[in-house]
């Protein structure tokens, strides 16, 4: 019996475990990377307010003395220090009456975007008041202020410049890991079970039991191993079954003594041979066999010899029709009958003497028979043909009736009930 094999899926659990491994790596790598870039916002806008003040105090002082002695040489020279920083885009120094000592512009407008204003929007712009001190008699004065804003274009490119980064290192990372995952995840569990996959396939659906089980290195204590256990034991216990069904196949369709066909067969193989031969205009023949004053031979031999007698007899008598379309079968006691679709009376009666001289060559000594020195049997023949029609009932009466001819004639001997012409 041959069972469609599945095809072997090799790599697709591979492949479907990699892109979703994949997926997820990159899904989780792109979190991590976007909380470490808010963290990097985060500390980014601290430090860019720190460096402002700090260089705003460090100015101040320069500043307060440029404002006091309304000194613009001095003022531009300072605010020119300052917006040479790239960070920052415009600086003014003004006099306690607002008037602009010096002052630095971008010479293109600051084309800041969403990004850039919800990144830095609310730290543009810094001022300070300049404080000039006269005397420790004399409190300090505020002599005029300096302001600055921030170039947030300029901040937001750093900031991209280092998101570009995190983002093609958290996709890097992802690729490494599932690649490491993916590799793993094949070694470990895709081969082992490919190679369970293999052995199903090459088992013979006949013979389960005998499946070439796999051996899963490293895998005896996981679920791996214990599906490689749990297929065997139900391998063999399928193997069992199939074993019990044979045998109760067996018992339900041969004789327990001789092994050849039982009552029960013979009488299903007639009723399906008649109505072949039926249909196909062909011959059947029956013989019924029995042997010879089998009685006195279990009197006198006893009765465990006319088994191991009765079993030589079936051995012999097979071997002498085509067991590829005929049957032996023991009709009950020591009597056996030989179905033969497709044979006509002719080649009955060559078969019926094949039979004949079987047992005799089997030279078992019967010194009680009342015919012969050793077992013979009898034999009774009938044949039915498209021409001569006969039930199935019929036939086996005819047969038995040529039987009890060959009795009644001595034993010994072959009675056929449709002679050839
Ligand atoms: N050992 C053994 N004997 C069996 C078995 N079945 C039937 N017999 C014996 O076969 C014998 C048949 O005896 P009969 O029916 O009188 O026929 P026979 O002695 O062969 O005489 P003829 O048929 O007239 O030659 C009986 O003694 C049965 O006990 C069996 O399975 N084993």
């Amino acid at each position: 019996m041959s069972v469609a094999k599945p095809p072997l899926a090799s790599g697709r659990l591979t492949l479907k475990q990699a892109l979703l491994t994949l997926l997820i790596a990159i899904v989780i790598s792109l979190i991590a990377g976007s909380i470490e870039l808010l963290g990097h916002a985060s500390s980014m806008r601290e430090n860019v307010q720190q460096r402002t003040s700090q260089q705003l105090a460090i100015v101040n002082g320069a500043a307060a003395e440029a404002a006091f002695q309304l000194n613009p040489d001095l003022a531009h020279q300072i605010a020119f220090g300052l917006f040479s920083n790239s960070e920052i885009s415009q600086v003014a120094i003004r006099d306690d009456f607002g008037r602009a000592l010096a002052e630095f512009y971008p010479t293109q407008p600051n084309a800041s975007n969403w990004l850039s204003k919800q990144l830095f929007g609310d730290i543009v712009y810094h001022e300070m008041p300049l404080r000039y001190y006269m005397g420790s008699d004399t409190p300090e004065a505020t002599v005029g202020e300096i302001s600055l804003s921030l170039d947030t274009v300029y901040l937001t490119r750093e900031f991209l410049a280092r998101g570009y980064a995190v983002v093609g290192r958290s996709i890097l990372e992802a690729f490494l890991l599932s690649g490491l995952v993916i590799a793993l995840f094949h070694i470990f569990i895709t081969r082992p079970l490919l190679k369970v996959h293999a052995a199903i396939t090459q088992t013979d659906p006949t013979r389960p039991g005998q499946w070439p089980k796999p051996t899963l290195k490293g895998h005896h204590d996981d679920e791996l191993g214990h599906l490689v256990e749990s297929l065997d034991h139900l391998l063999n216990e399928f193997q069992a079954g199939l074993a019990q069904r044979d045998h109760l196949h067996q018992l339900s369709q041969y004789d327990g003594l001789t092994g050849v066909a039982n009552r029960r067969h013979f009488d299903m193989f007639l009723a399906q041979q008649w109505q072949w031969a039926t249909r196909a205009k062909q011959p059947l023949s029956a013989i019924f066999i029995d042997i010879d004053n089998f009685k006195e031979f279990n009197d006198h031999y006893g009765h465990s010899m006319g088994d191991d007698t009765l079993r030589a007899v079936a051995t012999v008598l097979n071997q002498c029709i085509d067991s590829s379309c005929d049957l032996l079968a023991r009709y009950g006691g020591e009597e056996f009958i030989c179905v033969l679709p497709g044979k006509d009376a002719n080649e009955a009666m060559n078969i019926a003497n094949c039979l004949r001289q079987a047992i005799l060559s089997l030279a078992i000594p019967h010194a009680y028979s009342s015919t012969h020195s050793h077992l013979t049997a009898s034999m009774g023949i009938a044949t039915t043909t498209h021409e001569q029609p006969l039930s199935p009932d019929d036939l086996l009466n005819k047969a038995d009736q040529q039987l009890y001819h060959a009795k009644r004639r001595g034993r010994n001997r072959i009675e056929i009930h449709e002679r050839p012409a």
